[in-house]
């Protein structure tokens, strides 16, 4: 199986009050998720912020994620849960380098956006995932941005992907405007038989119902992993999640559904009791406003941590 598989927590990266990665607090969110039982962590994707770090900041968010997760308690005495590492650049070149450097630093697998300026065609994303699969001996998972980057991952060319590259997982974004019912079904159906895992990001769509997907793509689930757990583990039995659980989940997609992306997760770290200081700019820090709203929702938090 995959190893992006199930519950997929995507922690922000701390900052000190200096705007350096915050190790020990990283450290901190990865057991804590993965005590709670995740089945994979993701760092310096979109909620990690990856793009803002430099070379040498990125390998130590790598090490610390993988030395955290690999000393955190394992359920059942398991395998210990996989590190994943986003390595989204903005050439070839770059991309190499971070995925050759995320290798280096112990990490499972590679999530990957084929991003950049210009936005790419069709020929220019397969080739990209060609040169990772020639350079690194790591599965990968296409992480569909297709809002950002202007190109929308299509059934056929994962396959095509899957079959020649080492791609072996999508995270496609569920709250795509216009994204049709049974997105899940067609990308199954185009790999069937080739071992991909198919997931979706999106929280608001994944907390309130949304295609059942091999696995959740989440950035919250780093922030109240015990949560996500629960949630993840009711739907794959098939049974209702506690309404309060979900309602309360509800109501917290919904508020940071208004705020930027990033800063909005920091925010809510802090107010979890996370340190952390606003992510890099061009983001900004959350406005009071949202900042009050965002607390008034994390009072009602139905479980405890
Ligand atoms: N898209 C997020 C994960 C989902 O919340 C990320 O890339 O960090």
């Amino acid at each position: 199986m995959t190893s992006f598989h199930g519950l997929l927590a995507y922690p922000i990266t701390p900052l000190a009050p200096d705007g350096a990665p915050d190790l020990d607090t990283l450290g901190h969110l990865v057991r804590g998720a993965v005590d709670a039982g995740v089945d994979g962590v993701v760092v310096l994707a979109s909620s990690g912020a990856g793009v803002t770090f430099d070379a040498d900041e990125r390998d130590a968010v790598v090490r610390g994620a993988v030395g955290a997760a690999r000393a955190a308690h394992s359920p059942d005495g398991a395998a210990p849960v996989p590190v994943h590492v986003a390595v989204s650049g903005s050439s070839t070149r770059e991309v190499l380098a971070r995925a050759r450097a995320a290798r280096d630093g112990g990490a499972d697998g590679l999530v990957l956006a084929p991003f950049s300026y210009l936005p790419l065609d069709e020929r220019e994303v397969v080739a990209l995932f060609e040169a990772v699969a020639a350079a690194v001996d790591l599965p990968v998972c296409f992480y569909n941005r297709s809002v950002q980057t202007a190109y929308d991952l299509t059934p056929d060319a994962l396959a095509r992907l899957a079959r020649t590259t080492t791609v072996t997982a999508v995270k496609d974004p569920a709250s795509t405007p216009a994204r049709p019912t049974g997105r899940v079904a067609a990308l199954r159906a185009a790999t069937a038989g080739l071992g991909v895992s198919v997931g979706l990001s999106g929280d608001a769509a994944i907390v309130d119902g949304a295609e059942a997907a091999d696995a959740w793509h989440t950035g919250l689930a780093a922030l109240v992993p015990a949560d996500y757990v629960a949630l993840r583990h009711a739907r794959a039995a098939g049974a209702e999640p506690d309404p309060d659980l979900r309602a309360w989940l509800h109501d917290l997609t919904g508020v940071l559904a208004g705020i930027r992306p990033v800063s909005g997760l920091h925010a809510l770290a802090t107010l979890l009791g996370v340190p952390t200081a606003p992510p890099r700019g061009p983001s900004l820090p959350v406005p009071p406003d949202d900042v009050a709203r965002l607390r008034e929702v994390v009072a009602r938090r139905p479980v405890a941590t």
